[in-house]
């Protein structure tokens, strides 16, 4: 048996404190600690599940633990050095929101861990704090949802309120509601078969054999939704290059794009590759596609990528997008641009996301994202097609964008993108995609073509 050397809410600690204070990625963070402590043998499949949850939850649920712990201290938290800042989050967030965990082992936890890490005043302190909150939960009073429904919703659902207002503006409350809850899901895992070296039935019998739960996606022809597995580096089929893991909406782009065998493709914002092998396998290993970011590091991972998968028709080029009209005027078939974006679609898969981003970046991002496209537009030859694609819901990094580009460049038309989809067709001629109502990913994605 393996001997046990940790404690699972000691290594959450570690793990939220890099988040916090080092700025560190949580999906990053956590998958080291735990692919560190795996790979030593001490994690077991539940340790890992009960790691992520406390990880996650306490990270999403920040500002909520913050202010329902204001409730419980006589100085403001700010105050607090910040471990025992984070050992006390830990311990709201097991006491108030994790209903398995019992409330004497969320507040003995937190005690040993401030024994470890604070002095014999935080230790009475925390103590004191947690069981107190255990004792009185009725001190925690919600604003009323009526009254002030951004407060309330921004509190219950742990999203910033700049957001949650925006949101309420555009969608009303009740779909406000509904997306920010479905944000604090865990989306299944989807990947797309690589249909260069395998059917997608064929590669869901070689995932059932591995240990996989899955079934096809309704969005494409490749897709494959997984419910259950085990770690994906255990998957001999990922190693063989059977599949790209990669969301199903993002999987709906290259085929609004409809690359075609034979055809020069260039995918202006390409690292780390996700649509780009998907490009290269709809042009059946053929013509080329030219994968190109500002990072050549996250190139490396697009080369990677089309190696691992067998794609031989890929070539990868670091520049600035914003450059990419006068390297190669008129001479692309098809050219995508799946700009650089806030991610407001994708909160659900990052749970610190939410916390880094300002209501700025809105401000910011499409001065980017409008120059890209102008200047990537520059490369589409005469009747080829020019495809604009984000991961974020909001107009400005979107639709606003399109319709500036058609009325500052006529030789564009836009086309009805929606048409295009490959398994839900859809009227909208620009697409978006919500979590709530598509279950999917939010995406945005419009084509263009250059006329003749
Ligand atoms: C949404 S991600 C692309 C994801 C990629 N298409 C995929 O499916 O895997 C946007 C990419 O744009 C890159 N980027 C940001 N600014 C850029 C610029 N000025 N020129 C080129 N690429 C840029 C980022 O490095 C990032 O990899």
């Amino acid at each position: 048996m393996t001997e046990k050397k940790f404690d699972a809410r000691e290594v959450a600690l570690k793990v939220i404190n890099d988040i916090e204070g080092k700025g560190a990625y949580a999906n990053i963070a956590l998958a080291q600690e735990i692919n560190r402590r795996t790979s030593h043998g001490q994690l077991s499949d539940q340790d890992r599940r009960f790691i992520t949850e406390l990880v996650y939850g306490t990270i999403k649920a920040g500002a909520t633990l913050d202010w329902m712990l204001s409730n419980y201290l006589s100085r403001p938290l700010t105050k607090v050095a910040p471990v025992i800042r984070n050992i006390l989050r830990l311990g709201m967030y097991q006491l108030f929101f994790l209903e398995k965990v019992p409330a004497s082992a969320a507040c003995n936890q937190a005690v040993e861990l401030t024994k470890k890490y604070g002095h014999a005043g935080t230790v009475k302190f925390v103590n004191g704090v947690l069981r107190n909150a255990a004792r009185s939960p009725e001190k925690i009073v919600y604003p009323d949802r009526e009254k002030q429904p951004v407060k309330y919703l921004a509190l219950k659902y742990f999203h910033p309120e700049w957001l949650v207002e925006r949101w309420i503006k555009r969608l009303g409350a009740t779909a406000c509601e509904e997306l920010c809850q479905i944000n604090n899901n865990t989306p299944p895992l989807s990947v797309r078969t690589n249909t260069v070296k395998i059917k997608r039935d064929e590669l869901i019998q070689r995932l059932e054999d591995e240990g996989v739960k899955c079934k096809i996606s309704d969005w494409t022809p490749e897709g494959i939704v997984c419910y259950e597995h085990p770690g994906l580096g255990t998957l001999d089929s990922l190693r063989a290059g059977l599949f790209q893991v990669q969301d199903e909406s993002s999987m709906l782009v290259a085929h609004v794009l409809d690359p075609q065998p034979g055809e020069f493709i260039i995918d202006a914002c390409g690292a780390p590759g996700g649509k780009t092998t998907h490009i290269a396998a709809l042009m059946k290993n053929t013509g080329q596609v030219l994968s190109t970011d500002i990072y050549e590091h996250k190139l490396a991972l697009t080369q990677e990528n089309a190696g691992r998968l067998g794609l031989i028709n890929i070539e990868t080029r670091a520049l600035d997008a914003v450059n990419l009209g006068g390297m190669y005027p008129l001479k692309a078939d098809r050219v995508l641009v799946d700009a650089p974006c806030s991610g407001l679609g994708v909160l659900r898969r990052k749970p610190d996301s939410r916390w880094r981003k300002s209501e700025e970046i809105l401000q910011d991002l499409p001065k980017l994202q409008a120059a890209i496209l102008a200047s990537a537009a520059q490369c589409v030859k005469p009747g080829g097609v020019l495809v604009y694609s984000t991961c974020t819901t909001e107009p400005e990094e979107n639709q606003d964008i399109v319709n500036t580009f058609l009325h500052t460049h006529p030789a564009f038309i836009l086309e009805p993108a929606g048409q295009y989809l490959p398994g839900k067709k859809r009227p909208e001629s620009m697409v978006q995609l919500w979590p709530h109502t598509d279950g999917v990913d939010g995406f945005f994605i419009a084509r263009m073509t250059r006329q003749q």
